[in-house]
């Protein structure tokens, strides 16, 4: 990977704080890469830190020492005025979805676009497109409290990618789909990925695992990530 291109993490050093005031080291000297182009796929047993490190990733969480590193930028020491107009270009899908269930399903793809400064009609033009890659074209104007879980779910799907974003970050956007949705949503992130994308899934869905969109796989334990199969090239 050359140097300026995709995303990366250099000794990421992450923990909560316990109950009693002490941190709770979850993540220790996190290092790894995730290429444009490809789809990368961080397994890990439930409570291994995968969400954790997605946030780290996507600027949400600042780590407790290491860096994060975005075309070779070191974003994760940016200070909040410089930080949040990168995180624009990340798309996130997020376990627990983040929605707004009051809203209607266009209207929760608007949201990300307004601070874009888009126009109407190419804003119209990015939310059908997007509710029609994950089958909720017919939806658009339902409240999203009316959606199935699932439902719900491609809609965060469709939120994260509404922006066209250079990196995208989803955690488990799979768990609440049945076999042909999974297998679609595997295809919508290779075809993503493909167009120059970074794209990285963190999930523990065994048919993520076998999944042949997925080009680099690695798994967290104990607060370690390794690479999964081949040896990865790195930057
Ligand atoms: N906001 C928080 N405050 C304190 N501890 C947290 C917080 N969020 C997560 N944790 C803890 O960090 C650990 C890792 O959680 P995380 O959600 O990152 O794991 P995960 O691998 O994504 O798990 P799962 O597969 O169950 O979603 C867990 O022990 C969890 O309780």
């Amino acid at each position: 990977m050359a140097l300026n291109a995709g995303l990366a993490c250099h000794g990421l050093r992450f923990g909560w704080p316990g109950e009693q005031g002490d941190d709770r080291i979850l993540l220790q000297a996190v290092t790894a890469w995730f290429q444009p182009g490809r789809v990368s796929l961080v397994t890990g047993a439930t409570g291994a830190g995968k969400s954790t490190l997605l946030h780290l990733l996507g600027g949400l969480l600042r780590p407790v020492a290491g860096e994060v590193r975005a075309e070779d930028q070191p974003v994760s020491r940016w200070p909040a005025r410089h930080r949040d107009p990168w995180r624009r270009r990340v798309g996130m899908v997020f376990q627990h979805l983040a929605l707004v269930p009051d809203l209607s399903v266009a209207e929760n793809l608007l949201l990300p676009l307004v601070p874009r400064g888009m126009k109407w009609s190419a804003m119209q033009a990015a939310i059908t497109r997007q509710l029609e890659a994950v089958e909720l074209g017919q939806l658009a104007a339902k409240p999203v409290y009316t959606l199935s879980g699932g439902q719900r779910q491609r809609l965060a799907i469709a939120r994260a990618l509404v922006g066209a974003p250079r990196f995208v970050l989803a955690d488990e956007p799979t768990a609440f789909q049945d076999d042909r949705q999974a297998a679609r949503i595997c295809a919508q992130m290779g075809a993503v990925a493909r167009t120059g994308v970074v794209v990285v899934i963190g999930s523990h869905d065994p048919r993520l695992r076998n999944a042949s969109e997925v080009d680099d796989r690695w798994h967290l334990a104990a607060g370690r990530l390794t690479a999964v199969g081949p040896p990865q090239a790195a930057p």
